[in-house]
């Protein structure tokens, strides 16, 4: 059995993790971590998560468990993410990072500690993400050298970064097909006298509103038709399931640097 830690466990992914792990067949929860003034420091995590209970009970220093679990799976706010890293990285334990939202720089810190541990590393777990990641790529080297690509992207209220990281990374795949820097072209919102669109850009735009798990749209707009690639998720349990797939896919890597595709299988 893979003994799996989760940190930010009363966070809305860390809940479908906790429901996630006790579903898996190969996989196990032992350590469920929480900040030190959380309430649901001392509570039973399949209770937090409205399961039946694991015998796991949350808590708050994970430097003090790391002989209990093999794999930590990380989705809470850069800082403390990198933090969580670092404790793996020094203990020799894998991590999986559902985390968006880094700089360059933190970027790079977690791309350092892969040298030393396996870590993958994905602003969307899901499969049909993933999927769509191929078929931009497709897209982009059929139609994008003479269309106006845009990327829309729609979550719920709560979210704190922008545009999302599923959207920057689509953004990303984009524009590495087409021989283009995504920093170079991306257009981040437009208000005023934009003057009109200059066709080497990519646009993005973000709507926040309710209760909306996670909507992306990759349009690829010519005069007379367009394509449009979207991506609806409705339940958090697809990110979930994702991770705990990667979770499980790292038992059979020492180290590096991973993502989504590599678990799939959708390298080329
Ligand atoms: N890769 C993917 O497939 C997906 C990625 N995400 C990303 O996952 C991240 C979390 O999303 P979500 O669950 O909605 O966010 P929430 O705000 O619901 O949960 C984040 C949790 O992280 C923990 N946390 C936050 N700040 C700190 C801190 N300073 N120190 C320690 N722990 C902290 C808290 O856990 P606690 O309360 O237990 O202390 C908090 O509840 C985001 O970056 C989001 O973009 C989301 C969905 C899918
Ligand atoms: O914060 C979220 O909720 C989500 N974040 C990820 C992102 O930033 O791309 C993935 C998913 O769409 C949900």
């Amino acid at each position: 059995m893979l003994r799996i830690a989760i940190v930010g466990v009363s966070g809305r992914m860390g809940l479908s993790l906790i429901k996630a792990v006790a579903l898996a067949k190969t996989a196990e929860l032992s350590v469920a971590i929480s900040r030190p003034d959380s309430l649901a420091i001392g509570k039973d995590a399949g209770e937090l998560a409205g399961i039946a209970a694991l015998g796991v009970t949350v808590s708050n220093d994970l430097g003090a468990v790391v002989d209990d679990f093999d794999v930590l799976i990380d989705f809470t706010r850069p800082e403390p993410s990198l933090r969580y890293v670092e404790i793996c990285r020094q203990a020799g334990k894998k991590v999986v990072i559902g985390t968006t939202g880094y700089t360059e720089t933190q970027k790079a810190e977690i791309a350092a500690a892969a040298k030393d541990i396996a870590i993958v590393i994905a602003p969307n777990m899901s499969v049909g993400v993933n999927l769509s990641l191929k078929l931009l790529e497709m897209t982009a080297k059929v139609m994008g050298d003479y269309t106006d690509i845009e990327v829309i992207e729609a979550h719920h209220r709560h979210k704190v970064d922008a545009p999302s990281g599923t959207a920057l990374r689509m953004g990303e795949v984009v524009a590495a097909a087409l021989g283009r820097d995504l920093k170079d072209c991306a257009v981040y919102g437009r208000e005023g006298d934009t003057g009109a669109r200059d066709r080497k850009t990519i646009g993005f735009s973000t709507i926040r509103a309710g209760d909306i798990v996670g909507e992306h749209t990759v349009m690829f707009a010519d005069e007379g038709e367009r394509v449009e690639i979207t991506h609806k998720a409705s339940s958090r349990m697809t990110f979930a399931n994702g991770a705990v797939r990667a979770a499980l896919w790292l038992t059979d890597q020492p180290v590096g640097l991973f993502d989504m595709q590599d678990v799939l299988g959708l390298k080329n």
